[in-house]
C-alpha cells in the first residue's frame, strides 16, 4: 500500500506543479479582465455619460458598482453630502449620489428646493408614506382604499377637490394643529398636563426616576427623562388617560422603538430588527385594543383628528387592525422630535448662562405664582424674542433630516433632469449650515444669529429655513411643537434650578442613523442633571 501511495502522492504533486502555473495564468487573466471592465465601467458612467447627458445631475463618483455610497451614506450621511457638495462646488444644480443601487438627486440649493416642495404633480411624497406602511404591516386592499380618490360630496371632513383620505389627511392635520380652536383645546390640554407633572414630589417618588429620600435636589438623566416625560405628554394630549390604561408602557415602549427607528427607515430584514419590531407590534397590539373600547369611553378624551380619521377610515370599511396601524404612523410624528428638542435646547441652555437666564426672565409674566397659566405668552416672537431665538437655534445644529421625493415621472429641477424612479433629497441640514445665509461661526449655538441684524430677524421666512420640510406636506405639528418645548422648558426654569453633574462633555449627535428631523444623542452621552426647588420661584406673583 505504502509505494502506491507515495507514486500517487508524487503525480498528485506533478499534477499540481502542471496546474499550478495554468490556475496562475487564469486567476491573472480574471483580475484583468474584472479590471478592464470595471475601467470600461467608470469611464463610461462618470466621463462619457455626463459628456452625453449634461442636461442630467453630475454623479458623484464611487469605486463599487453595487455599493456606490452605500457605506458612508449608511455611517454618516451628513458627512457624505458636505463632501459631494464640496466636490461639485464650481458646478450649479442638483448633483446625484447612488448608494446601494438608488439614486439620489441632492439638491442643496434653497430656491431650487422650493421647486421641489412646489411640484407634487412629479415628486411624490406619498410614496414614502405608502412605503412605510407596508413595512409596518398595512396591507395593499388598505393602502389601495386610502390612496383612492373620493367624492368630493362625502360626509365627513369636506373634500372639494375629491382628494383621497391619504392626501386629505395632511388637511385634516392642519385643521387640528395649525394655529386656532382646536390648537388652543390641545395647549390647554398640555398645559395643564405640564403643571400637574412638572412637580417636585412626583419626580422624586414616581419610578422610573424617583430618589427617594430626596427633599431639596433630584438627580435625573436628561435624555431619558425628558423622553419620557415628551413622550407621556404627546400621548396624553392626543388620547387622553385612556391609551395608558391600555397599555401602561406604551410610552416606554415607543421610546425603544424610537431609538431603533432607523432599521424601519432602512427597511432591515425581520431577523435583524427584533430590537424594534417586538416593541412596535407591542404597540399596534394595543392601539387595536383602544380602538375596540366602546367610543363613548374613549373618544370625549381624545384629540379631534383622532376621532375624525376613525371615522374617514372606518366609512371605508377599514378594519380595527390596519386603524391601528395608521394611527401608529400619528403615534410616531407626534413624539419622534419634541423629545429631543427638549433635550438639546436644555443642554445648550445650561452650557450658556446668560442665555438660561434671559429665557427664564423673558417668560416670567406666562406665570401666576409656579402655574403656567398664558398659553400665547411664550410663542409670541415680539415678547419672547430669546425664546424664539433659543428655539430656532437649537432646530438648526439638531434639525438632521432631508425631504425626499420620488420622481414619479422626468422632470426638470434646478436646470437638470431627473429620471422617474429615483429619488430628489433635499438635506435640510446643507441649507442650515451655509455661512452665506447663517454667518459665521456656523457649527456653534449662537441664537443671537436671530436677533442682532435685520438679515438675521428675517432667517425664519428665508427659503433656507427648512427644519419642518416644506410645501404641502411641510409639518402641520411645527406650532404645537414649540409651544409643547418651550412651555416645558419655562415651567422647568421657572420652578427649578437645573444643572449638570460634574462636567460631563457636550453630547455627540448619532451621525450613523436617519431621523425624522431631529437628531439622537450617541448611546453613552446622557448625562445626569440635578433639579433643585427654586427659592425665588413665583416671585412676580
Ligand atoms: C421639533 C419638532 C418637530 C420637527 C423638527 C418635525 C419635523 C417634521 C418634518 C421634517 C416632516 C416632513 C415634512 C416633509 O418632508 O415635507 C414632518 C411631518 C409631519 N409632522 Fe412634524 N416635526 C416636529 C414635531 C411635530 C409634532 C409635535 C407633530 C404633531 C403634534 C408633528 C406632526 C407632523 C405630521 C402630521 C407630519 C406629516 C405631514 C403631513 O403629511 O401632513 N410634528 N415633521
Amino acid at each position: 500500500m505504502l509505494p502506491m501511495a507515495q507514486s500517487d502522492r508524487a503525480d498528485l504533486v506533478g499534477q499540481r506543479m502542471i496546474l499550478y502555473p495554468q490556475n496562475h495564468a487564469t486567476m491573472s487573466f480574471l483580475f484583468v479582465l474584472i479590471g478592464f471592465v470595471w475601467a470600461i465601467w467608470r469611464c463610461w458612467r462618470f466621463t462619457i455619460y455626463p459628456k452625453l447627458h449634461p442636461d442630467e445631475p453630475r454623479e458623484l463618483p464611487y469605486l463599487i458598482p453595487m455599493l456606490g455610497h452605500g457605506s458612508a451614506f449608511f455611517h454618516d450621511s451628513n458627512g457624505l453630502l458636505t463632501r459631494a457638495r464640496q466636490y461639485f462646488a464650481t458646478t450649479s444644480g442638483p448633483f446625484a449620489l447612488t448608494a446601494f443601487n438608488h439614486t439620489f438627486y441632492v439638491v442643496t440649493d434653497a430656491k431650487q428646493s422650493a421647486e421641489v416642495y412646489k411640484n407634487t404633480d412629479s415628486l411624490s411624497f406619498e410614496e414614502f408614506v405608502q412605503t412605510l406602511m407596508r413595512t409596518n404591516g398595512n396591507d395593499e386592499d388598505t393602502i389601495k382604499t386610502i390612496y383612492s380618490s373620493l367624492p368630493n360630496d362625502k360626509p365627513g371632513f369636506p373634500n372639494p377637490e375629491g382628494l383621497s383620505l391619504g392626501v386629505l389627511a395632511q388637511r385634516m392635520h392642519v385643521h387640528q394643529l395649525h394655529p386656532g380652536d382646536n390648537m388652543v383645546i390641545l395647549q390647554r390640554k398640555a398645559r395643564d398636563w405640564i403643571n400637574r407633572q412638572l412637580d417636585f414630589r412626583l419626580l422624586v417618588e414616581k419610578p422610573p426616576f424617583s430618589n427617594p429620600g430626596s427633599s431639596i435636589d433630584i438627580q435625573l438623566p436628561l435624555y431619558e427623562w425628558t423622553s419620557d416625560f415628551f413622550v407621556r405628554l404627546g400621548q396624553y394630549v392626543y388620547f387622553g388617560d385612556v391609551l395608558d390604561r391600555v397599555n401602561p408602557n406604551y410610552a416606554a415602549d415607543y421610546i425603544v422603538f424610537d431609538e431603533v427607528i432607523w432599521k424601519m427607515l432602512y427597511q432591515y430584514p425581520k431577523f435583524l430588527c427584533r430590537d424594534m419590531i417586538v416593541p412596535r407590534n407591542q404597540m399596534m397590539a394595543s392601539l387595536k385594543s383602544y380602538f375596540q373600547i366602546p367610543q363613548n369611553q374613549r373618544r370625549d378624551q381624545a384629540a379631534w383628528i383622532i376621532n375624525a380619521m376613525e371615522d374617514e377610515m372606518r366609512a371605508l370599511g377599514v378594519d380595527d387592525e390596519n386603524l391601528a396601524i395608521v394611527v401608529f404612523h400619528l403615534y410616531f410624528a407626534i413624539n419622534t422630535n419634541a423629545r429631543k428638542t427638549s433635550f438639546w435646547m436644555l443642554t445648550h441652555l445650561m452650557r450658556n448662562p446668560a442665555y438660561l437666564t434671559a429665557f427664564r426672565e423673558e417668560t416670567d409674566p406666562a406665570f401666576r405664582g409656579d402655574e403656567l397659566v398664558d398659553i400665547s405668552y411664550i410663542q409670541d416672537a415680539t415678547k419672547c424674542p430669546q425664546v424664539d431665538a433659543t428655539w430656532h437655534e437649537t432646530l438648526r445644529l439638531a434639525g438632521w433630516a432631508a425631504s425626499v421625493r420620488l420622481v414619479t415621472r422626468d422632470v426638470m429641477v434646478g436646470g437638470k433632469l431627473m429620471r422617474k424612479g429615483n429619488r430628489v433629497m433635499v438635506p435640510h441640514r446643507l441649507l442650515h449650515f451655509d455661512e452665506g445665509i447663517f454667518g459665521d461661526d456656523i457649527a456653534n449655538w449662537r441664537p443671537e444669529r436671530w436677533l442682532n441684524t435685520e438679515a438675521g430677524r428675517k432667517l425664519p421666512n428665508s427659503p433656507s429655513w427648512r427644519p419642518f420640510g416644506g410645501g404641502k406636506t411641510k409639518c402641520s405639528g411645527r406650532y404645537l411643537a414649540k409651544y409643547f418645548v418651550t412651555a416645558f422648558v419655562a415651567t422647568l426654569l421657572r420652578r427649578f434650578d437645573i444643572e449638570m453633574v460634574g462636567n460631563p462633555p457636550m453630547p455627540q449627535a448619532d451621525v450613523g442613523r436617519p431621523v425624522l428631523g431631529i437628531i439622537s444623542v450617541k448611546e453613552g452621552y446622557d448625562y445626569l442633571v440635578s433639579v433643585t426647588k427654586r427659592k425665588q420661584a413665583g416671585v412676580n406673583n
